[in-house]
């Protein structure tokens, strides 16, 4: 059943897509405010209350993270996260199933964020299959080998699912415009080098790097990793970013709250205090 909500988007099957979501703010004059949380941390019921506060919060899309044994691109706030989830139990498979339950009730879309091996493991287009039916939009996969990204691509694109791609800022210039060219739903541009994790200042490359890659597509760019002030949103959103990504300092509020109800109040808090920092 498909609602009309507070005009960011249609609940349910029918809503927008990564991509299109960013054509709609762009049109807007708006930058994507985009939060990531990691699945099952503190626990599966808590994750789904969340995606559902960070919706009504004004996120335009969502990346959640698939817990896995070997984040390595990932920083201690994101690593530990995925530890306590784990230790938990949680599986992709559970991770889907809650998805499938808290999808129809979200209007942004969401961007599964899993390392490669979970996919490997299932089979690429038995697993863009299983991800397209629980009604996920978008996939990072942060670790995707150069020569696999065809073959995922490929997969993705037959089964409607955006597959985002990430440039860095020791990419080569050629490599960026390939990744530029078959990025879908938006540009993953990481803006430091290392793992996640906030930083106190934002790289000051990111402005010349945001400038590059616009010379070569007018795809979508989103910034991410150490992103966690109004500072660093109304910074980065004033070099031309179309997406503010943030992730640990999220993951944070709910890793060091003493209950799960403390973290989703906090998560909102936090939330809504960088969606009004969003230009
Ligand atoms: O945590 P940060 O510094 O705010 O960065 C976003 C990041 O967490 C999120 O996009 C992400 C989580 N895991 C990743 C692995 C690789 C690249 C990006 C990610």
């Amino acid at each position: 059943m498909e609602m009309e909500d507070s005009g960011r988007g249609v609940v349910g099957a029918g809503k927008r897509g990564v991509a299109e979501t960013f054509s709609r703010l762009r049109e807007q004059g708006k930058t994507a405010f985009i939060p990531f949380i990691t699945a099952s941390d503190p626990d599966l019921a808590t994750t789904s209350k969340a995606l559902k506060i960070l919706d009504s919060c004004g996120s335009d899309v969502i990346e959640l993270g698939v817990p896995y044994s070997d984040p390595l691109a990932d920083g201690p706030v994101i690593q530990a996260a995925a530890t306590r989830a784990l230790k938990k139990g949680a599986t992709f498979d559970s991770v889907i199933a809650m998805l499938k339950g808290v999808i129809p009730e979200l209007s942004c879309p969401i961007v599964i964020f899993t390392y490669y091996n979970p996919i490997l493991k299932r089979g690429v287009s038995n697993f863009m299959a299983i991800i397209k039916q629980a009604g996920v939009h978008g996939l990072v996969v942060p670790d995707l080998p150069l020569e696999e990204t065809a073959l995922l691509r490929n997969e993705a694109v037959m089964h409607g699912i955006e597959l985002v791609l990430l440039t860095t800022p020791t990419t080569p210039t050629e490599r960026m415009k390939e990744i530029a060219k078959a990025s879908e739903g938006f540009i993953y541009l990481v803006s430091s080098v290392g793992v996640t994790g906030a930083r106190s200042n934002v790289n000051l490359r990111v402005e010349y790097l945001l400038q590059e890659i616009k010379k070569v597509t007018d795809k979508p760019v989103a910034v991410g990793f150490g992103i966690s002030t109004p500072e660093h949103v109304k910074q980065i959103a004033g070099w031309g970013a179309d997406g503010v990504i943030i992730g640990s300092a999220i993951v944070r509020q709910l890793g060091e709250a003493a209950s799960p109800e403390e973290g989703l109040k906090r998560v909102e808090e936090y939330a809504k205090n960088m969606k009004a920092a969003m230009p």
